[in-house]
């Protein structure tokens, strides 16, 4: 199926983890992807893809690009501290992180900060506010994550999202999605409202108890 996807690189680079040291993870782009787009894998040291059967699956993060909170720490979502709760948890334990080229759930860094914008000036939440500019919801799929374990000889694991779409697409896909690991809930003030329409209208199991940060 996937026979004309192959690794094109792997390169050793050193990441600052949450505990402020540094370990050595390995950087894989690919040739072939569905959608042509340079998504990467990051793979920490620990994961192995020659796991017999018996031994529980590798931990997965399949994260989508957030410019605006991945980079810049932007308080409008909860991307960067989720990204950190990955890289934090894998430099431990081992893992395999994709960087998904997916801005903006799929519409771009300029369609998104439009969408801000709608949303600021129109009141409208993330999904309206991307309606209002004509596109649907969430325009991404996961075919390309897909490929991009198979050709790292991953067939199963276990990953760590609250967004059930995820794991739906991924078994379409013929991952077998061994274990679903909640991601931390990083609800401020700032981010309560983003984080409620998610839960509410985008079908992620968020739960949102409790006081914001
Ligand atoms: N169109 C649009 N995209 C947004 C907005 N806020 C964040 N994003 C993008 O949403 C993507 C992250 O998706 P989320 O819905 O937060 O989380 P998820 O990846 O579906 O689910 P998890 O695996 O649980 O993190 C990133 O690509 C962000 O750039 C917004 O207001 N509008
Ligand atoms: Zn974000």
């Amino acid at each position: 199926m996937d026979e004309k996807v192959s690794i094109r690189t792997r390169v050793e680079v050193p990441v600052r983890a949450g505990d402020g040291l540094w370990r050595t993870a390995e950087m894989i782009s690919f040739n072939g992807l569905a959608d042509n787009h340079e998504h990467i894998a990051v793979l920490f040291p620990g994961t192995s893809d020659e796991l017999p059967d018996t031994s529980p699956a590798p931990l997965a993060r399949i994260h989508s690009e957030c410019l605006t909170g991945d980079v810049f720490g932007s308080a409008r979502c909860d991307c960067g501290p989720q990204l950190g709760e990955a890289v934090e948890r894998f430099s431990t334990s081992g893992g395999v992180l994709l960087y998904l080229r997916q801005e903006g759930r799929g519409i771009g860094l300029y369609n998104k900060l439009d969408a801000y914008q709608v949303q600021d000036e129109a009141g409208l939440d993330t999904f309206a506010a991307n309606r209002a500019l004509s596109f649907s919801d969430d325009l991404r799929n996961y075919h390309s994550a897909a490929q991009m374990l198979r050709a790292l000889g991953i067939h199963r694991i276990r990953l760590l999202t609250n967004n059930p779409d995820k794991v739906r697409q991924l078994e379409a896909r013929g991952i077998e999605i061994e274990e679903t690991i909640a991601t931390r809930v990083f609800r401020t003030e700032r981010n309560a409202q983003y984080l409620r329409v998610k839960a509410e209208l985008g079908g992620h199991t968020i739960e949102l108890v409790g006081e914001t940060a």
